[in-house]
């Protein structure tokens, strides 16, 4: 393992406590809602927080150990970081942006020049060292941040919601040419971000983080299948309903019974996709196992569907045609029934 930490932080009330193993030469995505602690989590890796529990060892080096009396400043950790603004010195070119933190750690100004016009070239800009950051479109910002964060060649590379100061354009590109930059660095990499599509495009394993804590971890293609959280069914785009399963039957927190098919019992999840729920006005006579009335909330429409949200004993997504939408004439507000087969919901293990 070349990262290995145990992370217990308090800042301004809120506290991060997770752990993280993460091998060389690894991609992990870190994804979370909104002041869930992602960028905590960065901070304290970079040693810009101090840890008030637990340890950092990177490549079998502690960086930072409270109960041992080891903290390891940020300029002398093997890191480098790509904050989210990129933070770019206005008044410096491209090529002493990407010097610069050469020359904080001693590296004479000749040398570190050198060095930089070389991580340039590497990141495709050798034709733009002397140019001012106000001078760079956006996707080239970013590379410059990316060659200074891997001049002094680290052995960790963390990332800060890299696509977040770009417009919807420049993305797609941008994520391609990160993801084919970040392909050539041996260590471990972090990219913290709460855009699924990043997470799924540039990662390994997703950890996923919500209040401070990891919530799931695996790959992208078993936190889609078998989400654990609200949080994360909804980046999916799926419904989960939590229970305890009692001979096929799932009884929510609330006390909801929903007919499931089953052959164990206990704590469980359940997900039902939004193409398998029958939206009606009135509850209608079907072979549907399960029908709940409830209230339209929510009506949005991508292309020729439409994601319907009904408030009810379980908050449920639908998704319908514009031509379903259309002949039923649901609006927000309206009183609907919303039927699912108990053969379509999937059922795992809490
Ligand atoms: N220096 C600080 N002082 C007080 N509170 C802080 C400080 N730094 C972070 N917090 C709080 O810690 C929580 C986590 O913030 P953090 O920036 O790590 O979240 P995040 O997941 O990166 O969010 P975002 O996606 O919005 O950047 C937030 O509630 C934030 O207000």
């Amino acid at each position: 393992m070349s990262l290995s930490a145990e992370i217990g932080v308090t800042v301004g009330g809120f506290e991060l406590d997770l752990d993280l193993e993460v091998a060389d030469g690894e991609l992990l995505a870190v994804l979370g809602p909104n002041g869930s602690g992602k960028t905590t989590l960065l901070r304290a890796l970079a040693g810009l927080v101090p840890l008030d529990e637990g340890h950092i060892v990177v490549d079998g080096v502690l960086l930072d150990d409270p109960g041992a009396g080891v903290f390891v400043p940020p300029e002398q950790r093997p890191i480098g970081v790509v904050f989210q603004q990129y933070l770019l010195f206005e008044h410096l070119s491209a090529r002493d942006n990407v010097a610069f933190g050469l020359r904080a750690r001693g590296v004479k100004k000749g040398p570190a020049r050198a060095e930089a016009a070389r991580r340039l070239a590497s990141v495709g800009l050798a034709d733009r060292g002397d140019a001012r950051p106000a001078e760079l479109s956006g996707g080239q910002a970013q590379r410059v941040a990316l060659a200074r964060a891997l001049a002094n060649d680290p052995r960790l590379l963390l990332l800060d919601e890299p696509l977040a100061a770009l417009d919807v354009a420049t993305r797609r590109q941008v994520r391609r040419d990160l993801r084919h930059q970040l392909g050539g660095f041996g260590g471990v990499r972090i990219v913290v971000t709460h855009d699924p599509v990043d997470a799924y495009a540039l990662a390994d394993r997703v950890a996923i983080v919500d209040g401070g804590s990891i919530v799931q971890s695996g790959t992208v293609a078993e936190i889609t299948a078998h989400p654990r959280s609200r949080y994360v069914a909804e980046l999916v785009g799926t419904n989960l309903i939590e229970g305890r399963l009692d001979r096929s039957v799932l009884v929510t927190l609330d006390g909801v019974e929903v007919a499931v098919v089953a052959d164990f019992d206990g704590p469980a999840f359940a997900i039902v996709r939004p193409q398998s729920i029958t939206l009606a006005r009135v509850a209608a006579d079907t072979s549907a196992r399960n029908t709940f009335d409830g209230v339209v909330d929510d009506v949005d429409r991508i292309g020729d569907r439409v994601r319907v949200g009904i408030a009810g004993p379980l908050h449920l997504t639908a998704e319908i045609t514009v031509g379903a939408l259309d002949s039923l004439g649901l609006r927000p507000g309206d009183a609907v029934s919303a039927s699912l087969k108990a053969t379509d919901i999937e059922i795992y293990p809490a």
